[in-house]
């Protein structure tokens, strides 16, 4: 494989991730395979950094592998989205790594990269992925989900918290999200949330969250929309409301496995753009990392994104039998 470029986030699962780099770099030399390896030094500097390898490499094909998790997936394909040379893939070292999950990625990183380097041309998949623009006409893209509400506001406390590299250290990274959960549910306030799906209003009062996704996982491994397809062309949409606290709870244990879908607080459907308001500001969250505040419009952009994946996804994978 000609042109590799590796995207490392030193700082993925509170600094485990250079372990994992450690580990990939061994091979990588037992295995004679020539590549060029970057360090991201602050947030967005992942897109940064493919941005400059894009616009050098015009006209001919690279590979940029993403070292890290989900937030850095999210800055290199927003990096790559305009660089159709560009191919992305994904070793996981994160702490969520739901990107792995969506798009069946091996959790091992030292699998994940054995697979990278035995695959060929034909284990690029174009997949889909969402546009959200903002009220300031801003442009933006994600590859997993986006969610407004309640959620967001979670993402948002997890990723600025001491208490993530606490249950990192732990080996419990997937409960952070339990933990702020709980410790905001007594306070949090549902909204009005209104939502103009393919040119179609609707509104859920006292909502807690929507989420829009491109793949079913979330937040660690929560299985939000268990139909969702990156290769279908549709985003799935999630609203949670009008739901009692304590039923929250109940329902939300039954996101681990999908189960939350038979409620009927829980409304899921379909669509290809999706605008989402609501009558008080509410966090919003891009592939986990926050992205400021409602309103939002998100387009599908279908087999938009070229991506190395073993495991190549087709478009009945998925399939969603719920429509709007
Ligand atoms: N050198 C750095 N110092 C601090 N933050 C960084 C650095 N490099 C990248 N970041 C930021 O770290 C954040 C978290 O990265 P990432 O999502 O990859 O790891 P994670 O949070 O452990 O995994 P996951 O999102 O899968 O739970 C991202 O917002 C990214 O922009």
């Amino acid at each position: 494989m000609n042109s590799i470029y590796f995207i490392i986030n030193p700082q993925a699962k509170n600094g485990y991730c250079q372990k994992v780099w450690r580990k990939l770099e061994s091979i990588l030399l037992e295995q004679q395979v020539s590549y060029l390896a970057f360090f991201t030094e602050y947030k967005g500097h992942a897109k940064e950094i493919v941005q400059t390898i894009g616009s050098k490499t015009e006209g001919k094909k690279v590979v940029i592998v993403a070292v890290g998790g989900d937030g850095t997936m999210h800055e290199v394909m927003n990096g790559a989205v305009s660089f159709p040379h560009i191919h992305i893939a994904f070793i996981p070292g994160g702490s969520g790594n739901d990107f792995s999950r969506g798009f069946h990625i091996p959790r091992k990183p030292t699998k994940a990269l054995m697979e990278l380097l035995h695959s060929d041309e034909d284990h690029t998949t174009l997949v889909d992925i969402g546009k959200i623009t903002n009220e300031e006409k801003k442009e933006l893209y994600f590859i997993n989900n986006i969610g407004a509400g309640f959620d967001a506001l979670i993402a948002k406390e997890v990723n600025k918290s001491k208490m993530k590299r606490i249950f990192n250290r732990l080996s419990l990274g997937k409960f952070v999200y339990v933990y702020f959960l709980l410790k905001n549910l007594f306070f949090y306030k549902p909204t009005n949330i209104t939502l103009k799906v393919d040119g179609v209003d609707r509104t859920y009062r006292s909502a807690w969250f929507v989420a829009v996704s491109n793949q079913p996982f979330y937040g660690g491994g929560m299985k939000i929309s268990p139909h969702a397809s990156p290769v279908d062309g549709i985003l799935n949409i999630t609203i949670v409301h009008q739901l009692s606290k304590i039923k929250l709870l109940f329902v939300f244990i039954t996101v681990f496995w999908g189960g939350h879908t038979r409620f009927k607080e829980v409304a899921s459907f379909t669509g290809r753009s999706v605008h989402i308001s609501s009558n008080r500001p509410l966090c919003v969250h891009a592939d986990g990392e926050d992205i400021g505040t409602t309103p939002v419009t998100i387009t599908a952009y279908q087999k938009h994104l070229p991506v190395l994946l073993n495991n190549i996804m087709n478009e009945e994978e998925g399939k969603t039998n719920e429509s709007y």
